[in-house]
């Protein structure tokens, strides 16, 4: 006993070890478990490993992951190339360790030694991989070595995503689009706010652009969100340029009442209030319906907010417009969140296309004949959009749906699809740099209840 505390003492002075370890456990976590990586990382409900270290150690776990993550595809070939064989079906530990190491040699400003010996020791000081340190130690050394000449390669012919992801995205979108996905799935995305006014003043005192759809966009934030200028005042929100269109779709809604049934954090609703109209903002999730108070409260806008499942809404009367942005599986934000292709499934995105539709069905019955519904989601894949609102569209002959004309909104005539929705994808918004461009992928609709 006295010795084996001894031991967990030494390692906790080891510097930079309890980083590596605690990013071995999240990345089982996430892959293996199917876990979020915001919710693992969170400040206040993390996992207690991550919630263990300081705030500088928090960021390079957080780094060392995302980028794990972000190139799984090319790290698991070039590590496959240094292995003699497969790794045993249950090293999954051992795995996730050399990801993590990996991970720092070919992508990150870590030394390659420090990298490498942390591995080791990790290794020796976890019985389930203490037997391989050897092999960790050969295998990284020769990943290290071999980087600068097989790297460059390897991202040409390797694909960071799993087969069932670049299946869907090669059947809807063919192989050219599908690279271009992918290579931006690769980069970090900038940041985008949706300003209250005078994008261009915001885009100065941001330091970024303004983009053909009016959002503005910065390459990379000097400060935290909060520290910005405009964050107190309440002259912007954090909103990519493609999730600022949806809501857009309505036309003059100054005075109408609009339900945002899916609302929270409320980017949308937002959005919504600042063009005038008395907005009811639904969501199921009281956290989440806290959040988007906080963040109307800052930006000094007001709604009625509702906490209740869609399913069980029964407002006494209908609303003249709706905006449902329906839960989706996310695959229109892996570059920001690189963690979801590896926790979602074809089983997933089924379950979720088969929950819009009855929430879609459910809201049409909120709505007032004549009104107008926008069905949007930042989904890539065509059963939980294009698809689902064409079976929807046959089966309910009194929804129509509402072609989106190119000059409606300045910037988004790339984006309207032959049968006049919109379709974003991460491949869109070609600008100056590949830093500076790209956008979420995003599906809406506008349908017209006739009668
Ligand atoms: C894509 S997010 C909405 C983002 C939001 N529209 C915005 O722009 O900030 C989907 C939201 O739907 C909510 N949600 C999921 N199932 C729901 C249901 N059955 N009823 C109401 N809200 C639901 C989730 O809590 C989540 O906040």
């Amino acid at each position: 006993m006295r010795n084996r505390n001894v031991q967990r003492e030494n390692l906790s002075a080891i510097p930079g070890l309890a980083v590596r370890m605690a990013g071995t456990r999240l990345l089982a976590a996430v892959v293996d478990a199917a876990t979020p990586l915001d919710g693992l990382t969170d400040a206040e409900h993390g996992h207690p490993q991550y919630r263990a270290l300081d705030v500088r150690d928090r960021a390079l776990v957080r780094a060392i992951l995302i980028t794990a993550l972000r190139h799984r595809g090319t790290i698991a070939a070039l590590l496959a190339c240094r292995l003699e064989k497969p790794l045993p079906a249950n090293a999954t530990t051992l795995s996730h360790l050399l990801h993590v190491a990996a991970a720092q040699i070919l992508f990150l400003d870590v030394p390659d030694s420090a990298a490498v010996d942390l591995a080791v020791t990790h290794a020796k000081s976890d019985p389930r991989t203490l037997r391989f340190a050897g092999l960790v130690n050969g295998v990284l050394r020769a990943l290290a070595r071999a980087k600068a000449a097989e790297l460059p390669i390897m991202l040409e012919t390797s694909r960071d995503a799993p087969d069932w992801l670049s299946a869907m995205l090669e059947k809807t979108y063919g192989p050219d689009e599908t690279a271009k996905i992918l290579a931006a799935h690769r980069r970090e995305a900038p940041v985008d706010f949706t300003v209250k006014s005078n994008p261009e003043l915001w885009a100065e005192r941001l330091s970024g652009i303004v983009l053909p759809t009016g959002s503005v966009r910065v390459e990379k934030l000097v400060a935290p969100i909060p520290d910005l200028p405009g964050f107190v005042e309440g002259a912007w929100w954090v909103q990519d340029a493609a999730a600022s269109l949806p809501a857009r779709l309505f036309g003059d809604i100054n005075g109408l009442r609009v339900a945002d049934l899916c609302a929270a954090p409320g980017g949308k609703t937002a959005q919504l209030v600042l063009a005038g109209a008395e907005v009811t903002a639904l969501d199921t999730s009281k956290n989440r319906l806290a959040r988007l108070e906080e963040n109307l409260a800052r930006l000094g806008l007001s709604a009625e907010t509702v906490q209740s499942d869609l399913l069980a809404f029964a407002p006494p009367r209908p609303f003249d417009a709706i905006l449902l942005d329906a839960p989706c599986s996310s695959t229109g934000t892996v570059r920001r969140h690189p963690d979801i292709p590896w926790i979602k499934t074809p089983a997933d995105v089924a379950k979720l296309a088969a929950l819009q539709a009855k929430l879609l069905a459910h809201a049409i019955k909120l709505l007032k004949p004549g009104g107008q519904i926008v069905f949007s989601n930042c989904s890539l894949d065509p059963s939980e959009g294009e698809e689902l609102v064409e079976t929807f569209l046959t089966e309910n002959p009194a929804i129509v749906l509402d072609p989106i004309k190119p000059d409606e909104i300045a910037g988004v005539q790339p984006f309207i699809t032959p049968a006049g929705a919109l379709r974003t994808t991460p491949a869109g918004l070609d600008m100056e740099t590949p830093a500076l461009s790209g956008l979420d992928g995003f599906y809406a609709a506008r349908l017209r209840k006739a009668y």
